[in-house]
């Protein structure tokens, strides 16, 4: 574990960019989505397949592994690449995003936030230094700080002072990082505040006076819907140093990332490709497809007979709509392989866009081809 955390620019093509992060366990070519391995697996998809669909990095869960089989413990199996044989770079998120919407009784003071496990009831405390500490436990290249997340809608004096607990937390996190974490291992401050762009302003100033070697915008993919998603980017990312990878976390469907990238966004993650997989929804460039749906019953045409992921080439559509119809496992497995080869060859297209200059002509023709819903 030498090789210390860099990111290097690409090229820049209006406010889009490539770049590469490069970590001691391999290099991430940005834009770069993140396939999320919540539990330490990513769902229905082994890791040489996920590899195979071209992810250079995945995501673990702070929360979910602190709770089962617990950090300490993938720490006795060597930490989250080897129990999990992900070699990559792993990103883990801090966890409070997921106390909040996944745990009971939930408490959240200046010192933390404690909770009881949605699992067995079991009560934790998680704090910016135990986060630290899981996340170092785990062996996570990438981390993050304990931050809170504010409900959308909120209001801007409780978003003011959500965000204000987040840089203060941000402070906590980094100390105690600084205390245990690797040179090779790297801590991503999380921007908040919410719709209100003054305050975008106030903690994004307030993170780099902190001074981080990567930025995620948080808050986001709340339900506030794209247009004031991409506002907030409008706004915020112009305030990030350029010569540091940015994160927009939880997001999203291919349209919200070809808007973000577009708003100078390096990094993604978001469940929907696997999470829509398992309940039969495909990803294509013309847009989802409901694979359940009774058109697809003789449908003899695979999901993309251009691609080199067997799941999109070699099984025709009626074959899918087969195994859900029947409940076959192996359906939620196709269909998550085949979601995120194309998130990747989503990314690899827009990388090659932004090289070679075209990237508004490729984001144009992508939004007229990709249709989100019927009609
Ligand atoms: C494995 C999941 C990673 S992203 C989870 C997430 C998703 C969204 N939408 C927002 C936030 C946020 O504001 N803070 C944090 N820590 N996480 C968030």
């Amino acid at each position: 574990m030498t090789t210390p955390f860099s990111f290097s620019l690409g090229a820049t093509d209006g406010q889009a960019r490539t770049g590469a992060i490069t970590t001691s366990r391999g290099t991430i070519r940005t834009p770069a989505f993140m396939p999320v391995g919540t539990a330490g697996t990513v769902k229905a998809v082994q890791m040489r397949d996920v590899k195979a669909t071209g992810a250079d990095i995945i995501l673990g869960n702070t929360y979910h592994l602190m709770l089962r089989p617990t950090a300490e413990r993938v720490a006795r199996f060597g930490g989250l690449h080897k129990f999990s044989t992900w070699e990559g770079p792993i990103l883990t998120d801090s966890g409070g995003f997921q106390v909040m919407s996944l745990s009971a009784m939930r408490k959240l003071t200046e010192e933390g936030v404690s909770f009881q496990s949605h699992i067995d009831g079991s009560k934790h405390m998680l704090t910016p230094e135990r986060s630290i500490e899981i996340q170092c436990l785990l062996g996570a290249d990438i981390q993050m700080q304990l931050d809170e997340c504010p409900p959308f809608p909120i209001s801007e004096e409780a978003s003011l002072e959500s965000l204000e607990l987040s840089v203060r937390w941000a402070k906590r996190s980094k100390a105690a990082f600084e205390e245990i974490a690797g040179r090779h291992q790297a801590l991503y401050g999380i921007v908040q505040g919410s719709v209100f762009p003054d305050q975008r302003k106030r903690s994004a100033e307030a993170l780099q006076e902190i001074g981080f070697p990567g930025y995620s915008v948080g808050g986001l993919a709340v339900g506030e819907g794209r247009e004031a998603m991409f506002g907030v980017l409008d706004v915020t990312t112009p305030l990030l140093p350029k010569d540091k990878p940015r994160y927009l976390m939880g997001v999203g469907k291919p349209l919200d990332l070809v808007g973000a990238v577009e708003r100078s966004i390096d990094m993604f993650d978001c469940v929907l490709p696997t999470r829509s997989g398992r309940h039969g929804q495909a990803w294509t460039w013309d847009g989802p497809l409901n694979l359940k749906n009774a058109q697809f019953v003789d449908d003899e045409t695979p999901l993309d007979p251009a691609s080199d992921c067997p799941a999109s080439r070699d099984y025709t559509k009626g074959y899918l709509n087969h195994l859900f119809r029947a409940g076959e496992y192996l359906g939620p497995m196709l269909l998550s392989w085949h979601n995120l080869d194309f998130y990747q060859r989503l990314m690899a297209a827009m990388r090659e866009a932004i090289a070679e200059g075209r990237f508004d002509q490729f984001a144009e023709e992508f939004r007229a081809r990709h249709r989100e819903r019927k009609g």
